[in-house]
């Protein structure tokens, strides 16, 4: 699901207002339309009490033509205003004349007014047209006061475009936000209904059509996704009745160490789950026994160790494992020492097929090995920790335009991992995962992920479609957990039980 900038939804408004010559009062009609109908959908009988909060720009011209229809059919509407008259937009005072004009008349909002509060307790339903996607700054005054009152209010609350406060680009809180329980956005979904706090308020969210021509929505560029099921449809590769196991991949997966013996089996396992024809997993030589009995299916291959961690002796031995194989993964519980630096540098170095990096493998890339010395395509799966280490510094903007900037400058991709996962790719495009939750939250989950990762690439899925599929299959394989075990008890390990129901659509 292709996702829009706050820039670009005005380039686009303003490319069908001033080029194709639509009417904005008949776009914000639209949208006050759409907006009315879903305001209408929490009322028990069409007589209820509607509040409808509007700010001083067109979100507020949106709200003002949502209160006029709401009250010609029947409700029982107050239309609270928070702006300055004297900058309202020419769109807004039209609405508004439009409502006079019908019988309504717009009030101030007076911030702890109790008559206001206490009619406004009776509702049914607030409408929360503040601010939309010109929001540019902290609210204050009697915006923040109708947040605050909102959110006090027990009364379902529903955004027109976006959760006043939110911002669009980013899902960020500047300063406060009501939670809603529906959102309905206009033309196209932003960042913001997925990411951050944004993507915690916005209630269920539906986009609404306004009259914008095809041919005018082309200009969007196809850069930010929400992966949906949709996209993710035809994810999986065919399996055809004549196929062998060879035709689904030989992964080496470089894995663990004495302290960390979970990491390569959760990984191992995720790999098989996943449909992966052949595992090879290559452990310290010391955990081999553990592995070979955690691990049936996998071929468990014992590597050279110092104290319980890969020795640079173990190089030789990966490097002869990986001819042959169609794709690899380094890092899941290898911890750090001076043979694992050498041997996820020359993985990265002599590596042809597709390599995915994690945990102590990007660890042991911080500061000291030239990822762009590779001749193969690299998927990095940072948490937020490992990517600052990765970056050698804080991250000092949002996760979309700082995993972006990272995938654009590295050439690879990188999957910042955490709520709502990121993968950003070399040429920019940025995809938002949709599913998983907070039962995901405990250690091995990641193992897991880099497991089906490395599985989906050695099945021939472009190293694109493997990372952004990985992750919402993961999710959703942590979503069928959830709903089966709670969220509390779920493991990693009913998560790869889960992986074979996840991958059943296909
Ligand atoms: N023709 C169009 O452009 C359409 C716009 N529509 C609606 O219009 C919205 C965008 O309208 P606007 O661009 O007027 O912007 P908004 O209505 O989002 O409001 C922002 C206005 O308030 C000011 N402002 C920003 N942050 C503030 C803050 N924290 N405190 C006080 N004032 C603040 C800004 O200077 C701006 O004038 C969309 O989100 C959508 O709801 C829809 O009607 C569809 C068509
Ligand atoms: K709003």
């Amino acid at each position: 699901m292709k996702l829009a900038t706050a820039r670009q939804m005005k380039e686009l408004d303003g490319y069908a207002i001033h080029t194709l010559g639509i009417s904005s009062l008949l776009l914000m009609e639209n949208a006050a339309a759409a907006l009315a109908e879903e305001a209408a959908g929490c009322l028990m009988n069409p007589g209820e009490r509607i509040a409808v909060f509007c700010g001083g720009g067109n979100n507020g011209g949106d709200g003002a033509a949502a209160a006029r229809i709401l009250a010609r059919n029947g409700a029982e509407v107050r239309l609270f205003l928070t702006g300055d008259r004297e900058k309202f937009t020419p769109d807004l005072k039209e609405m508004l004349a439009r409502y006079e004009t019908a019988g309504g008349e717009p009030e101030e909002f007076i911030p702890g007014d109790p008559e206001c509060e206490a009619w406004c307790a009776g509702a049914s339903v607030l409408i929360d047209a503040l601010f939309g996607i010109g929001l540019n700054s902290p609210l204050r005054g009697r915006p923040l006061a109708a947040v605050e009152l909102m959110n006090r209010l027990k009364v379902p609350v529903v955004a027109a475009d976006i959760a006043s406060g939110v911002e669009s680009d980013t899902g960020q809180i500047l300063g406060a936000a009501p939670k809603c329980v529906k959102t309905i956005t206009f033309t196209y979904p932003k960042i913001g209904h997925f990411c951050g706090e944004g993507g915690l308020l916005c209630g269920d969210l539906r986009v609404a059509g306004i009259g914008i021509p095809e041919e005018a929505l082309s200009r969007i560029p196809d850069k930010i996704f929400a992966v949906d099921d949709e996209d993710t449809r035809e994810l999986l590769p065919r399996r055809r009745r004549d196929s062998h196991k060879g035709d689904y991949g030989r992964v080496l997966l470089v894995c663990g160490s004495r302290d960390y013996t979970g990491a390569p089996a959760f990984s191992a396992r995720a790999a098989v789950r996943t449909g992966s024809g052949l595992v090879f997993l290559g452990v310290p030589a010391s955990i081999h026994g553990i592995e070979a009995e955690k691990n049936d299916e996998a071929m468990v291959i014992s590597l050279p160790e110092e104290e319980g961690k890969l020795s640079p002796g173990a190089v030789p031995v990966i490097l002869e494992q990986l001819r042959g194989c169609d794709a690899c993964l380094i890092g899941p519980g290898l911890g750090r020492s001076e043979g694992v630096s050498a041997a996820v540098r020359a993985v990265l170095e002599t590596c042809r097929v597709p390599l995915v990096i994690d945990a102590d493998g990007i660890n042991a890339l911080a500061g000291n090995i030239d990822i762009w010395k590779r001749n193969c395509p690299v998927i990095l799966t940072p948490h937020e920790g490992e990517f600052q280490r990765l970056l050698g510094r804080p991250m000092k903007a949002d996760r979309i335009s700082q995993a972006r900037e990272f995938a654009q400058a590295s050439g690879c991709i990188l999957i910042l991992k955490g709520y709502r996962t990121v993968t950003a790719l070399p040429d920019g495009r940025v995809y938002i995962n949709t599913t998983g939750n907070p039962g995901m939250a405990k250690g091995g989950s990641g193992d897991v992920l880099s497991g089906m990762l490395v599985s989906l690439l050695g099945q021939g899925l472009s190293p694109e479609r493997a990372a952004w599929g990985a992750v919402w299959l993961h999710g959703r394989a942590g979503d069928t957990t959830a709903s089966e075990k709670g969220e509390y008890g779920m493991t990693p390990t009913d998560m790869i039980e889960a992986i074979p129901k996840a991958t059943m659509q296909y």
